[in-house]
């Protein structure tokens, strides 16, 4: 009967809240498969710099490198987000657990669903057929670069920093994704302003020598950005930097049908780290109105990474039930409203 050990940091906002509801379904997973997944919470963000002054202490940092996953919530707190003077932010806190935790590559797939067709009216045609993967960097970049203030502080820089080694791992992996999948790969950058996209460019190309039978093509951020919305089917796998694949996984959120519904998993060399791309969505938290299967889908992810192949795929079955029942959190105009718990328990209960 396998045993995990799982972490599990939910943080601020509606963190705590969709990360139960995802415990939730892990339960009963591991009721019907007999496994045992032994979950211990641990500090991470503005709940962190609360309890101990620092967004990530030690204590959980410790915990995550001895765990077998880590099931992340989401952080962040408006105190911070409207002080700019402020030195200590729970974000610093995902950045470093990243960082500590080499999970360099973060994976986002996005796919409509046609159980949710018929709930938005608004939904365009254009958005059926949606299955692509954002592979993601995550620990460079102009997240990570030297940043500052000088002139008495009215000069403020971020610096975009990627060496060959960080470039070369991230790719690697969007070409194996890609030939797991449909074979095509979309490298998304700016090479026709940064240098640093100009070093992927060329790296990607020396790649592509190796990796023939995927068919490689080149997009401007911005262009890939209209595209996204114009034809998102034309995409299968697109490999980019760490603030390119931020901001457009949360616009391709739209075309699955909310923010709500993106898990992601952040993998390197390490321990997994499995959350939903959506922040802590501040006004939202202790409502019982956040969508939660961003989080499930990430336990989903979760499961497959611990290679619990079936156990994963049945996550996502009864979540595709429920969605196909047309149950859902107002976040996708269901038929049936429901909070955040009752749509677990349908979840739950569809396994
Ligand atoms: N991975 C993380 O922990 C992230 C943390 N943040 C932090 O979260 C805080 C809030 O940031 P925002 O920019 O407002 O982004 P956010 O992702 O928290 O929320 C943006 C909007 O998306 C919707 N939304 C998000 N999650 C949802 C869910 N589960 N169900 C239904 N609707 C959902 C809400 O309409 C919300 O207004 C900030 O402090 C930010 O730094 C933001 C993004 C990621
Ligand atoms: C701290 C931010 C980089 C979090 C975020 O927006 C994300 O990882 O998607
Ligand atoms: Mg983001």
């Amino acid at each position: 009967m396998p045993n995990f050990n799982i972490a599990v940091l939910d943080g601020d906002g509606i963190g705590p809240e969709v990360i139960a509801e995802a415990i939730k379904v892990l339960d009963v997973v591991a009721d019907k498969f007999g496994h045992t997944f032994a979950y211990t919470k641990a500090p991470v963000g503005a709940v962190a710099i609360d309890q101990t002054g620092d967004p990530l202490p030690e204590y959980t940092l410790s915990l995550c490198k001895k765990s077998d996953a880590l099931l992340f919530g989401a952080i962040g707190h408006p105190r911070f987000d409207n002080d700019p003077s402020a030195k200590v932010r729970p974000e610093q806190g995902l950045l470093r657990l990243r960082k500590e935790l080499g999970l360099f590559a973060n994976l986002r797939p996005v796919a409509s669903y046609d159980e949710l067709a018929d709930l938005s009216p608004l939904r365009p045609e254009r958005m059926k057929g949606v299955d692509m993967l954002i592979v993601r960097e995550l620990t460079g970049g102009i997240y990570f670069g030297e940043k500052g203030r000088k002139d008495n502080g009215n000069t403020a820089f971020d610096t975009c920093t990627y060496t060959r080694m960080e470039i070369e791992r991230i790719v690697k992996m969007g070409f194996v994704e890609a030939r797991a999948r449909r074979g095509k790969l979309t490298l998304v950058d700016k090479a026709n302003v940064m240098e640093s996209s100009r070093l992927w460019r060329e790296i990607t190309r020396e790649l592509a020598q190796e990796n023939e039978d995927v068919e490689l093509n080149f997009m401007f951020v911005d262009n890939a950005a209209m595209q996204l919305i114009l034809n998102p089917a034309q995409f299968d796998v697109i490999v980019t930097s760490n603030m390119f694949g931020d901001i457009l996984s949360d616009a391709s959120s739209v075309l699955a049908g909310s923010l709500g519904l993106l898990p992601s998993s952040s993998i390197g060399s390490t321990v997994g780290m499995f959350e939903p791309i959506h922040g802590s969505w501040p006004e939202g938290a202790g409502q019982d109105r956040a969508n939660p299967v961003a989080a499930i889908l990430s336990a989903a992810m979760m499961l497959d990474h611990l290679e619990l192949r079936e156990e994963a795929s049945a996550i996502r079955g009864a979540v595709n039930k429920v969605l196909g029942q047309g149950v859902g959190t107002e976040d996708l105009r269901p038929t049936t409203k429901v909070g955040t718990r009752e749509f677990g328990d349908r979840i739950a209960a569809a396994l």
